[in-house]
Parts: C-alpha cells; structure tokens; sequence
C-alpha cells in the first residue's frame, strides 16, 4: 500500500481565517498535538510576515521532534533567510516557497511575465536548497494555469533542486475530475516528477475541497494539506480529520496509510476550535456533535438492532468517549493530575495547582463535572500568560432592577501597574452595562467588534464560555474565557483580550527592530 504524508497547515493557511489571533502558546499547544495526532509536516506559520510568527514557528521547530517543520516563504532572499533562522532547529527544516503561476496572479498581482516568473522561481529555489535540505515549492493558483507552462516551470523548479512540488486549488475552482487530470498531467508531461513528492492543497469554495484531495491522492500526489476542522482563508481548507477518515473507512477504494492517530481527532478538534473561536457546527461531518446522534425513530430502531444499519465510523475511532462523566468532588490532587496527563496536556506545577484550585471550586457548586469542563479549564489556565502584566478583575456587581430601569454594572480591577480602580456604568443590557464599566475603566481605547456566548456540556449548571473579538488601539485581539456565570465568563473574556495587547505591544517594539 501506498504512504501518503499528512502536511498540517492550521497554523498558517487556518491562522488565515478571517478574525483568528492565535498567540504563541496557543500555537505552541496546538503544535504539540499535532504531533500526538501523528501529522507528517506542520506548517507552523510565515516567519518573514511578523516578529509574532517568526518567534512562534521558531518556538515550535525547537520544540517539536516527531514532525517535520515547515514555514512558508515568498520568492525573495529575506524571506527565505528570516524562515531559515526561524527553522533551523527543526529536526527536520523545511522550507514552503510559492509564486502564482495563473495568468490572472502574474499579470494583475504579481505584474511579471511567464518567464520572469520562471526565472525568479529557479533563481529562489536554488538559493533556498544552500540552506534547508527540503524546499517545498508551490505553483499558486496552479488550478488556473496554462498546463504546459505549469509542467515546464515544475520541471525547472526541480532541476534547481525542489524536492516537493504542491499544486493547489488556491480559490477552490476544481472539481475532481479537473483536479486529478491536472496532476496526471504533470506525472505525464515532466520528465524528472519522479524525483520529488506531488502534493495537492485544497479550498473549499464550492465545498469539494476534501473530494478534490482524494482525487489527487488517486492521481499521483503523495502529500495532502489541509487543517483541523477546515478552517483557513475564506471558505477554508480541505478538512484534514475528514480526509484521514475516508482513507480509513474507504480503505477497499482508497488502498494508501497515513501516519495520522485517528482517535487523536476530537482533541485536536477541541483545542483547535477553542483557540480559533471557530465553533465546529453541529453536522460537520466526523466531529460535527450530531455526527454520531440519531434522531429519528427508524435510525434508532436500526442502530439498537445493529449499529452499522446506520453507522458507518464509530465514536471511539476519532477519540469521542461515550462516557464523558469524571472526577468529582472528593477527587484528590493525584487522580486530577492523572486525568490532566490522560487528557495530554503538560502543565508547570504551578499551573497544575491552579487547575486543581478552579476544579475544585467547580464541583462545589456543578452536580456534575465532565471532562469538557476539565478541557475548559486546563486549555485557559495552559495559555495563560503568566510573566505578562494585565488587568485583573477584582469584583463586579450587576443591578438588573426592573424592565423600565436600565442595568448598572459596578467593576473594581488591578490595573498592570498594580492600582487598584473602580467605577459604575449602565447599558442596555447586562453584559452591555458590564462591558461600559469595563471600558471605562481601562486606559486602552477599545472597539468590541464580535462577542459570542455558549454553553460547555448541558445542564443548568452549565459553564459559560465567552469569547469576545475586539480593537486595543486599532489592534484587533480575541479573548475567552469560562465560568459558572455568564457575567464572570463576559468579564474575563473581555479582560483576556485586553491583556494580549501586552504580549502584542512586546513584539511591536521588536518587529521595529525585525523588518
Ligand atoms: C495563497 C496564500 O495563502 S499566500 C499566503 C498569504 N498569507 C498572507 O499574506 C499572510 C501574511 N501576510 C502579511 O503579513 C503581509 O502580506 C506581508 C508581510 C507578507 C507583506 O506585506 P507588504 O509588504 O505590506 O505587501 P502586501 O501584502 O501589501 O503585498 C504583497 C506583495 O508581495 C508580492 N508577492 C505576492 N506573492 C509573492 C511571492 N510568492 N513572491 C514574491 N512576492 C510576492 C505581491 O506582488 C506584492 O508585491 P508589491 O508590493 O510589489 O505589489
Ligand atoms: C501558499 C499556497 C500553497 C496556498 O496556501 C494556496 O495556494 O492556497
Ligand atoms: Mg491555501
């Protein structure tokens, strides 16, 4: 059977979805477990575009030993040597260079003919191979190229020593049947394709991007991109979760392995949506929280009498446990630290106290703790950033008097430089009055620009995770949080967003410096 490798782009192509801000150790845990979900390459970023991104993929090319690290590059020497400083440690570096190969990107975008186009190519390609011993080069918009000019420029590309040759659906124009000629052309119509590893890279505009994959996948390509839960620029990528379950579950159409840990998928699928604020809705399809309920009375009928009447992939095969019901109020601080290791993560002691000290909180007054909540808990307190100065909520207090009164928030806060301030506000509504008081009482100019309010689990005890999008001087952050309360939720959430500005404002000074 035939290998395909799993290259992971949810730090790069999904980072470009619009309104996501991941900060570093975000990057850093969802890296992590894409290392545990098995992928082959991760692309951890684009170093050259911001000091923020150079300081995560070089983070994660230090840390993670089990993958092959990639960051993406334009055709330009200082791209190329700001991506090999920041991939150098890799255990094993890999540079991801791309230049537009359509007719539409050259003359309007790029505003260079074919042949400066295939000269700066083969110049950029060569100069990469004295550094990185793997260069990826993508023909972007390969899908609207002219077919011989993209088998010529592939061919010359190689000679100059690419050892990957991607060609993606960049705006997602393809269907599988265009697709899978396309890459049978390229096998057929340049000489030395035998040399290096084809690669498809899908987008989702007319939703055949996972249909897309596989049709390159029979057609010669032994590499897929894609991210976790699709998400990526517009419509976003090829769903990497769905593409590793069809090879399973189709293996009798599909004969080809991957690395991929199959019941790794709902983690990462968690983690992923939770740092993203990109909820997964409810029927996408192998992680989707209706992929596995059956509603209606005949599929249940069938399901008790056999359960392949009507499933067709297990829960536990993607890591979905059916009993999700754990630790309780006389746990101990040994059973939580297990839990949190069977959970994968890794947290300080520090931070593992803190975890402990929330939970147990959480079962005094939650009938049930799940391992969602658990989740809930550990993911806010492992990204915490600790060294950082922020604002801190010391109380709040909301007055809902009547319908014809309008709701004061009162709010008392430490500020980064340690004052403590408080102040009053009203607002249309609770959450409004609360974000008024909040407003008021940080230096930083904000516009809240998206705020969401959901429920961890079910219940009326439920946790409240709050996710809030918002301006600090002109600079867009996201934030969340979750607590019992929707208010508390709201606050935190608010405040976390706020105190990224720290981090980001750090970096500003740097990038000065950097570009
Ligand atoms: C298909 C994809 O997903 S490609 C990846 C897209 N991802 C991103 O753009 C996210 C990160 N990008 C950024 O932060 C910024 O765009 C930066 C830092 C990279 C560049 O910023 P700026 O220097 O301000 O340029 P800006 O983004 O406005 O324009 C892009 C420039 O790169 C050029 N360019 C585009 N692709 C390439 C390429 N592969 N090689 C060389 N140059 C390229 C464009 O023609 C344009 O050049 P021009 O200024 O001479 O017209
Ligand atoms: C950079 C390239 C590979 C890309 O993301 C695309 O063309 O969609
Ligand atoms: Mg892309």
């Amino acid at each position: 059977m035939s290998h395909i490798n799993i290259f992971d782009t949810t730090l790069r192509d999904g980072e470009q979805s619009p309104g996501v801000n991941l900060n570093q150790l975000e990057k850093l845990e969802i890296a992590k477990q894409l290392e545990r979900l098995g992928v082959d390459i991760m692309e951890a970023g684009f170093p050259a575009s911001s000091q923020g991104d150079f300081e995560a993929v070089k983070a994660i090319a230090e840390t993670v030993r089990n993958a092959s690290i990639t960051g993406l590059a334009r055709t330009t020497k200082t791209d190329i040597d700001i991506a090999w400083e920041a991939l150098k440690e890799a255990e094993e570096p890999r540079l991801h260079l791309f230049l537009a190969t359509s007719p539409i990107h050259m003359n309007y975008k790029l505003k260079k003919t074919p042949l400066e186009v295939m000269e700066t190519a083969v110049e950029m390609v060569s100069y990469a191979r004295k550094k990185f011993p793997q260069v990826q080069w993508s023909a972007e918009d390969a899908t609207r190229s002219d077919l011989p000019f993209l088998a010529e420029i592939v061919e010359r590309v190689i000679n100059a020593g690419a050892t990957i040759i991607n060609l993606p659906d960049t705006v997602g124009y393809s269907t599988p049947e265009d697709y899978g000629h396309m890459f049978r052309f390229i096998k057929e119509n340049v000489p030395n394709i035998d040399n290096v590893i084809l690669s498809g890279h899908c987008h989702d505009d007319l939703g055949l991007a996972v249909a897309n994959s596989l049709a390159a996948i029979e057609n010669g390509a032994a590499q897929i991109e894609g991210t976790i839960n699709g998400i990526g620029e517009r419509a976003g990528n090829a769903a990497l979760e769905e593409i590793g379950v069809a090879l399973t579950i189709r293996k009798d159409k599909y004969p080809y392995t991957t690395n991929l840990v199959l019941k790794e998928i709902k983690r990462t699928s968690d983690l992923v949506s939770k740092f993203t604020g990109m909820r997964v809705p409810p029927n996408k399809a192998i992680i989707g929280k209706n992929a596995f309920a059956h509603e209606s009375g005949i599929h249940q009928d069938g399901v008790l009498k056999h359960a392949s009447t009507y499933e067709i992939i297990t829960p536990e095969l993607v890591g979905i446990q059916s009993n999700d019901l754990v630790l309780g109020k006389h746990s101990g601080r040994h059973a939580f630290k297990d839990k949190t290791k069977q959970m994968g993560f890794e947290l300080s002691p520090e931070k593992l106290a803190q975890a402990f000290h929330l939970f147990k909180q959480l079962t005094d007054t939650k009938k049930q703790v799940t391992d969602e909540d658990i989740f809930s808990i550990l993911t806010d307190i492992q990204t915490d950033a600790e060294t950082v100065k922020k604002y801190q909520l010391v109380a709040f207090q909301v007055h809902y008097a009547s319908s014809t009164n309008l709701p004061t928030a009162s709010v008392a806060l430490t500020t980064p430089d340690g004052d403590r301030v408080e102040t009053a506000r009203t607002g249309q509504g609770s959450v409004e009055a609360l974000y008024n008081t909040l407003e008021a009482l940080v230096e930083e100019e904000i516009h809240i620009t998206n705020y969401q309010l959901n429920s961890i689990g079910q219940g009326r005890d439920a946790l409240a995770e709050a996710q809030v999008k918002l301006t600090v001087n002109g600079t867009p952050v996201s934030g969340r949080s979750s607590a019992q309360d929707v208010l508390e939720a709201s606050a935190k959430a608010f405040l976390n967003a706020v105190n990224r500005i720290f981090l980001t404002q750090k970096k500003t000074q740097k990038e000065k410096a950097f570009l």
